[in-house]
């Protein structure tokens, strides 16, 4: 059976990142995508204009709407903007107990544009980390999670990784996309053990929305392969092909989108 994966996160007009990344993320990747908006943003490859949040109230009717009639095979949660959305997800999760949650720890776009209140950032560690299967931070959203300064070499992705398990993440993919080399290496921790997912670089300014592909991807795989390292090897994988990819796409004039192709045509 297809599973169904449901995505919950903020919107990109220009259909690289967010809601609309991962919808794509979801098909290429074999699912069946649902998605919950919890704020919409005014973004397209150039920077975030506007952003409008979804009230949490409505965000946890849309959410209960849809889990009284489709249980998600997996989730992953993106954008959330402010604390009480985080709080309103978090209450729904203990509610419904969907399985396979991923956590893509969203704060900042690629523009410099802030997309979680600062005064959040504590609310998402406390309320909703322990309540995840996987967080899938960047090196910035690490950082400010711990109350560390920013990582600036791969060797040191492990020991991070781990210390945000110590947070109560059940396991943990430290993403090193910001740091500079000839691969693009990322870490997962799980039970204290680290491995790291590496693959190319890509050469392109086409990366908008990297983070939120890569999540999806896991949280489409996962219900279809036996573990989360499958999972997140295969995603990371996808990822790395849709970032060659992007060399096809004309879309803006900023950070471009990756290319989420299917492979039937
Ligand atoms: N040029 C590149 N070539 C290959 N992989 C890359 C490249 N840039 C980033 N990645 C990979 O993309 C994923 C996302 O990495 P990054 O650390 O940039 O996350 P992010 O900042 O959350 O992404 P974004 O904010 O753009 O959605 C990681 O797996 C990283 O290794
Ligand atoms: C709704 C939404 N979610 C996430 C991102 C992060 O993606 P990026 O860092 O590539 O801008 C974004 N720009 N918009």
């Amino acid at each position: 059976m297809i599973p169904n994966v449901l995505s919950i996160a903020g919107t990109d007009p220009s259909g690289g990142a967010g809601i609309q990344a991962d919808l794509k993320a979801f098909s290429a990747n074999g699912a069946y995508g649902m998605a919950v908006v919890t704020a919409l943003v005014a973004q397209t490859t150039t920077g975030v204009r506007e952003v409008r949040e979804v009230p949490a109230g409505f965000v946890a009717t849309q959410l209960e709407t849809l889990l009284d009639d489709v249980r998600p095979d997996a989730v992953k949660i993106g954008m959330l903007g402010d604390a009480e959305v985080i709080l309103a997800v978090a209450s729904v999760l203990d509610r419904y107990a969907p399985p396979h949650v991923v956590l893509d720890p969203v704060m900042v776009a690629k523009s410099g544009d802030r997309l979680l209140a600062p005064r959040a950032v504590g609310v998402l560690r406390d309320e909703l980390l322990p309540r995840v299967d996987l967080i899938t931070p960047n090196l910035p959203e690490a950082a400010d999670l711990l109350g560390e300064p920013e990582l600036g070499a791969v060797g040191e992705l492990p020991d991070q990784a781990r210390r945000l398990t110590e947070l109560g993440a059940k396991r943990v993919l430290l993403k090193g996309g910001h740091l500079s080399g000839e691969a693009s290496a990322d870490v997962l921790v799980a039970d204290g053990e680290a491995e790291f997912l590496r693959d190319e670089r890509i050469s392109t300014t086409n990366d908008h929305g990297t983070g939120c592909t890569l999540s999806a991807a896991i949280a489409a795989l996962r219900p279809q392969r036996p573990d989360w390292s499958t999972a997140a090897h295969e995603a990371k994988r996808y990822l790395t092909a849709a970032l060659a990819a992007a060399s096809r796409l004309d879309v803006g004039r900023g950070h471009g989108p990756v290319h989420h192709f299917h492979t039937w045509w």
